[in-house]
């Protein structure tokens, strides 16, 4: 029988990204009148009539929703959450199929996955493989910049930036207790969070997160020994690549794809490193990163 899916928060920006990506898979996807979309019995009366769930909603509703879903026992369907609410919480798997070697398997069989955040998808990308080769102690300092396109933001940044025009490039988070942070530490393997710096940047979508390293304080690694990390960890991903690095990146580049593209730039005085990962922030950083979820768990495919 064909899978069938609610989308709650279908209309919002994540949400219409999985609807549209959805539209050539063997699903179907079941929707509430927009004028009950925020109703819990509406809701929940869709919830018991599908296979999954996926919530596409501001952390507390998706917390309220996620609540619903358990309500019904052993009758609730599966569940695929694309907000910060449980992403390091113990009883869900992290919806990260190239994390590690049975993370695939983990979703396809998981009741409940959460969706990795944006910029926590590329910086755990990045670190997770060097750290598990104990290429980068877990307990170093580490720092991360990144920039985002304003679509990050969701719904009201979108609007701000299109109506009336928003600042050019903005750091913001400067308390620097962003709320990827505790998810990037937990399953990037760190035990010193890192310092986290992300930006925004009047266009729409795409995002880079770079690390910079300095070598003196790893031993006896370069740029190449990372690069060689990568391209093993990463070898026959389809949608996260290990590329050459170039001497300038666009951060819009992969607007519209699903893919991630990871890179080493090696510093010429041969003493420092910088990691660097880029991808749309709508696609492997949400809605692509959830349309992998969705086909693992529910059997349209394997990793
Ligand atoms: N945009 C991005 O790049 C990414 C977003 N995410 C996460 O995905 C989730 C959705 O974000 P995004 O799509 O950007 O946000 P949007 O603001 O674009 O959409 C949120 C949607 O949720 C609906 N909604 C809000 N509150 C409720 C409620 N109580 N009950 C039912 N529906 C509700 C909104 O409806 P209405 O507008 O009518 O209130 C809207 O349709 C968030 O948790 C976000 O952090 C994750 C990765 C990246
Ligand atoms: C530019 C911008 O505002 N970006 C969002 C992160 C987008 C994202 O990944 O969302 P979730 O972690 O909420 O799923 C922010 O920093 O809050």
């Amino acid at each position: 029988m064909t899978p069938s899916i609610f989308i709650d928060g279908e209309a919002g920006t994540t949400g219409l990204g999985i609807r549209t990506r959805l539209q050539d898979l063997p699903v179907t996807v079941r929707s509430i009148a927009p004028e009950r979309r925020k109703d819990p019995e509406a809701r929940l009366a869709l919830m018991r009539e599908v296979d999954l769930v996926v919530l596409c909603l501001p952390d507390d509703a998706a917390r309220e929703s996620a609540a619903l879903v358990a309500s019904l026992g052993t009758m609730a369907p599966r569940l695929l959450d694309a907000s910060t609410a449980f992403r390091t919480a113990p009883d869900w798997v992290y919806g990260f199929p190239e994390l590690a070697a049975r993370q695939a398997e983990a979703i396809a069989t998981a009741a409940r996955v959460s969706n990795p955040g944006c910029y926590a998808t590329g910086a755990i990308a990045l670190l997770r493989p060097l750290v598990d080769a104990n290429l980068v102690p877990a307990d170093l300092p580490l720092s991360i910049n990144a920039v985002s396109g304003y679509s990050g933001g969701g719904r009201s940044m979108i609007e701000a930036h299109e109506t009336s025009g928003g600042p050019a490039f903005q750091l913001y988070g400067l308390s620097l207790a962003h709320k990827h942070l505790p998810e990037i530490t937990a399953h990037a393997h760190l035990r010193t969070p890192p310092i986290f710096v992300p930006s925004v940047g009047h266009y729409a979508q795409g995002m880079i997160v770079s690390i910079p390293l300095h070598l003196a304080q790893l031993g006896h690694v370069s740029a190449e020994i990372f690069l060689d990390a990568l391209r093993t960890h990463y070898a026959g991903s389809g949608i996260v690549q290990v590329v050459k690095a170039a001497a300038e990146l666009d951060a819009g580049s992969l607007a519209g794809s699903d893919r991630m593209e990871l890179s080493v730039h090696a510093g010429a005085c041969g003493a420092h490193a910088l990691l660097t990962a880029r991808l749309d922030n709508l696609g492997k950083g949400a809605s692509g990163a959830a349309l992998q979820n969705i086909r693992l768990m529910l059997g349209l495919d394997r990793r």
